[in-house]
């Protein structure tokens, strides 16, 4: 048993100003209008699905059963100070009419949709249904309960707390708010037609006249905005019936004067992705859109239509792809804002023109509606949505708020929230106060939305006095941007007017705001040129280092070229051979002979296991092999060369050799040749020259690799006093004066052969200058002979380390600066040795009484290994005992015949090696013969070659010629 109310208590509230709603204590809410039985059940299905505009017209059902506004109800009595019913409609009437003429406010229209079914149960109506039914007089009073807002005249409602949201002292009396100054209050009874004729109908008018206009639906969910906006098959909504009635003007305009007119239409929604907003054409399977800072939209499709059907379907089809969910407050609610442009295009005379001028936009506009958590129940994705669709109407209000504000005062800058929302962005020139804009503000009147209801109503109210002093109504950018400069001017002109400050204070002030941006103007474009400066550092270093890898790449590549060229050179080399196999051979063969052989003499240097004997057996077949080839050379012939071939396949040394020879063979006789200009008698040991520079060569190849060793030990000699490395005093065969003289022309061609003929220029040059430091050592070595005579004598050896005498040669052993010395130096100093070669030469010719001593000598001397050189080490550090016993001990393994002829093999060796290097290998067989013949006859002959090859020493020796140049 619902007790009845108590009578309306009064509330007292300051009287209401004008243009704020009021909280009066008056009127009690005025009862909904009883729905009929069909209604609801239309209400019901309708709910269940909601459908897009087609299938809406295929069930569409009017809503609420058109009923006339009831009339306010009786003003409850204030005893004490409540102020007469006649102020609030007199209030209301005031703040509603706008003088004609008066300066044009912005439109904020409300609707009252009907109550759902199952507030209406809770209401009067069936009671009322059944007073009707049973022809009753209907109740004087309908009950109150269920509903809060009311409708109390044309502009106004009044809001009246519900009892449950009233504090405990207050409960029993009325509590009413009234809202006034809507342009016009709709309530729940009006119709779809009713709303277009008030709220969409002036906005069209004035859109069809050239004017640019946006209609906002505005209100909490279920409030009925898109039912507004979009309706029924029968009941249309806004949209739709705009549709209709710019159609219908249009074909009355065609019939009349007026220029022809195109019309377009664009739908897209904005709508919540993430944290972020997305704009999305409706009408297009395009993506995304993209909101251009001009506030144009981007790739946004735009359909001309040219009648109402083609229009709807076209809507139709777009609401389809609208974004919409189920809450607990709407069954199909949006979850984007929605918005609909229509626009007019004046058709140019020439029909064909593609670009019709661009005429007014009409804009319409269904926002989602504002939700609380607990009525909708969201979560998750849901609840993101609400707190966008909640942000999004909050800006919206923001702006207004800030224009009406800005307007109020305007001093006050208008505050940029269109920034904050792509809907504000969008609709910001609507937003500033440019263009014209209708709100039509949605609400339920049930308790249950109380406050939903009345946060609408106190947000909205204030709009109301939004005015419109200089409307854009072109919609070209251009246009636009004038009206902003209308805008700042008028506001400058109101400010001038307010203040009105002198000239030179308004420049001042302006200067002044000018200077103090100026320094923010400087930082800000230091740190975008520091910015700058550093992504230009960080390229340009990036490019540096792409440079360098660029240049080691190039560099690589040089390489790999030059490689292939050799390559190239060698297989061309190959070829050409095969085309004139005698002279390429003989080429290719030296080049491979070279390295061969300098590979087998590094190999010797390095293991010393060539034996001398074979070396020894080498030099004599590379000396016939040069003949050989010598001749074959000349003739050309295949046969030959393929002999050659194959001689040289039996052995790489023996290649070596040849090859090596064959350079040897042609400098030497150009040397030669000069030579028997100048020293005729020369040319008699011509061919024994050559196999003894062959010999030779063989040794100097050796004692290169051996040249350091023993220049480091005589530097390192403890005592100090001339030393010398063992190699060279205890192997005679490497004191060879035949040295001194053949090496200048042979020894430079001939060891470069073997040593550095792959190597560069530059170093094969080093070469050189090192193999006649070689030849120089040589003849340091040669002039050790005497010294080899002290060490023979050791006391005489003891002499020469304290005497610095005549006999001694003047020439230093200091290693390679003994060896940088002026041939004729050295010329000079084979003179002062001249009486000991003739020494030699004599006891070579006299003394020699054992034949068979020179040949191992010879081989030692051939290829000294490091056999001996330890053999010599050993022999070096026995010389604190004495250089007799090491000699001893050297010749320990030779034959000796009689110990009369001991104190004269001490020389012997020394002078037959001498003689027989000099004279060369036919020495042994002249050797032999002597020994058959008694030796009386050869001696001397070969004292007389003695003579020759010391003049030939005395001849100032031919200078060092590059072999290359
Ligand atoms: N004036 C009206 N007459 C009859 N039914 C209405 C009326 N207004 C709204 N409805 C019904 O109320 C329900 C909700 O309406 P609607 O979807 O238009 O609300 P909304 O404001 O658009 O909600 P949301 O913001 O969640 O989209 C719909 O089923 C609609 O048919």
């Amino acid at each position: 048993m619902a007790s009845p109310p108590p009578p309306p208590t009064t509330v007292r509230r300051n009287p209401p100003r004008r243009g704020r709603p009021a909280l009066t204590p008056g009127p009690t809410p005025a009862p909904a209008p009883a729905p009929t039985p069909a209604t609801a059940t239309t209400t019901l299905r309708s709910r269940r699905r909601k459908a897009p505009v087609i299938s809406r017209l295929l069930d569409a059902e009017p809503a609420v059963a058109a009923s006339p506004l009831p009339p306010p109800p009786p003003t409850p009595a204030d005893v004490a100070v409540s102020p007469p019913p006649a102020a609030a409609t007199a209030l209301t009437s005031s703040t509603s009419s706008q003088p004609a003429g008066a300066e044009e406010r912005l439109k904020v229209y409300l609707r009252i949709r009907p109550l759902p079914a199952p507030e209406r149960e809770r209401g009067g109506r069936p009671a009322a249904a059944r007073a009707k039914a049973k022809e009753l007089p209907p109740p004087k009073k309908p009950p109150p309960t269920g509903v809060c807002l009311v409708a109390t005249g044309p502009g106004s409602v009044a809001l009246t707390v519900p009892q449950a949201k009233l504090v405990d002292h207050r409960r029993g009396r009325t509590a009413t708010e009234v809202f006034d100054g809507f342009s016009a209050v709709l309530p729940p009874d009006s119709t779809q037609n009713d709303i277009f004729t008030q709220v969409m109908n002036p906005l069209v008018d004035e859109f069809l006249g050239g004017k640019s206009g946006l209609l906002v639906a505005m209100g909490p969910t279920g409030s009925g905005k898109t039912h507004t906006v979009f309706g029924t098959a029968r009941n249309p909504g806004l949209v739709p019936q705009t549709l209709q009635k710019i159609f219908t003007a249009a074909d009355e305009s065609e019939g009349g004067n007026q220029s022809p007119r195109s019309f377009y239409l664009s739908v897209f929604e904005i709508l919540c992705e993430g944290k972020g907003e997305r704009i999305l054409d409706l009408l297009s399977d395009a993506a995304e859109l993209v909101l251009q800072q001009s506030g144009t939209i981007k790739g946004l499709k735009e359909v001309a239509i040219s009648n109402v059907m083609d229009a709807e379907s076209l809507l139709s089809r777009g609401m389809l792809k609208r974004s919409t969910a189920a809450t607990d407050a709407n069954m199909e609610s949006s979850r984007s804002q929605c918005i609909i442009i229509i626009r007019a295009a004046h058709k140019n005379i020439d029909q064909q023109s593609e670009h019709p001028i661009s005429g007014p936009v009409l804009t319409i506009a269904d926002l989602a509606g504002a939700e609380r958590k607990k009525n909708t129940g969201n979560k998750g994705s849901r609840l993101l949505e609400s707190n966008f669709i909640n942000n999004t109407s909050m800006v919206f209000g923001l702006c207004l708020r800030a224009l009406l504000d800005h307007q109020k005062n305007q001093k006050k800058t208008l505050e940029k929230h269109f920034k904050n929302s792509m809907l504000t962005k969008y609709l910001k020139d609507y937003l500033e106060g440019r263009k014209k804009m209708t709100l039509i503000l949605n609400v339920k009147p049930g308790e249950d939305d109380y406050a939903d209801t009345s946060y609408l109503l106190r947000q909205a109210s204030p709009y109301m006095k939004i005015r419109y002093t200089s409307l854009d109504e072109s919609s070209d950018l251009v246009s636009q941007k004038r009206t902003n400069v209308s805008l700042v001017c008028q506001e400058n002109k109101k400010k001038r007017k307010v203040n009105k400050p002198e000239p030179e204070v308004l420049t001042q002030a302006h200067l002044n705001s000018e200077l103090q941006r100026v320094p923010r103007s400087e930082q800000i474009m230091k740190n975008l040129f520091n910015a700058l400066w550093t992504v230009s550092k960080q390229k340009l270093s990036e490019s540096e280092v792409a440079v360098k890898r660029m240049q080691e790449l190039l560099r690589d590549k040089d390489i790999e070229n030059i490689e292939l060229k050799k390559e190239l050179d060698y297989l061309k080399a190959r070829c050409s051979h095969e085309k004139f196999p005698i002279a390429e051979d003989t080429h290719v063969k030296e080049s491979n002979a070279a390295s061969i052989a300098q590979s087998s003499v590094s190999q010797s240097n390095q293991t010393d296991m060539v034996s001398s004997d074979a070396a020894l057996e080498n030099f004599h077949l590379s000396t016939e092999l040069v003949q050989k080839i010598s001749e074959e050379s000349t003739y050309s012939d295949p046969e030959m060369s393929s002999a050659y071939c194959d001689m040289t396949e039996k052995s790489v040394d023996c290649d070596t050799s040849v090859a090596n020879l064959i350079d040897e063979q042609e400098l030497s006789s150009r040397y030669l040749k000069k030579e028997e200009s100048c020293t005729p008698d020369v040319t008699e040991p011509k061919c024994d020259l050559k196999k003894e520079n062959t010999e030779i060569m063989g040794q100097v190849g050796n004692k290169e690799s051996d040249g350091s060793e023993s220049r480091s030990e005589q530097t390192s000699a403890p005592d100090g006093g001339v030393t010398h490395a063992p190699s060279h005093l205890d192997d005679p065969s490497e004191l060879s004066f035949t040295e001194l003289h053949i090496v200048p022309c042979n020894l430079s061609a001939q060891f470069t052969d073997i040593q550095v003929s792959e190597k560069a220029p530059t170093e094969q040059s080093e070469e050189e200058e090192l193999s006649s430091n070689t030849e120089v050592e040589s003849i340091h070595h040669d002039v050790d002979i005497k010294e080899m005579k002290h060490h023979d004598y050791p006391s005489s050896s003891q002499e020469a380390n304290s005497d610095t005498g005549d006999n001694r040669p003047s020439i230093e052993l200091q290693g390679m600066g003994a060896a940088q010395q002026n041939p004729d130096e050295l010329v000079h100093e084979l003179g002062r040795c001249e009486p000991m070669l003739k020494e030699a030469a004599a006891e070579h010719a006299h003394g020699r009484q054992v034949p068979d001593e020179g040949l191992p000598q010879t081989k030692a001397s051939i290829a000294p290994t490091k056999d001996c050189q330890a053999e010599g080490t050993a022999d070096d550090k026995k010389e604190n005992l004495g250089m007799e016993e090491a000699n001893e001990d050297l010749c320990a393994s030779k034959p000796r015949e009689n110990t009369k002829k001991t104190t004269r093999r001490r020389l012997r060796p020394r002078s037959d090696m001498t003689l027989k290097e000099f004279t060369g290998l036919d020495i042994d067989a002249m050797d032999s013969k002597r020994a058959a013949d008694g030796g009386g006859a050869q001696s001397a002959t070969v004292a007389g070659r003695s003579d020759a090859l010391i003049r030939l020493l005395r001849a100032k020796p031919q200078p060092m010629r590059p072999r290359w140049g």
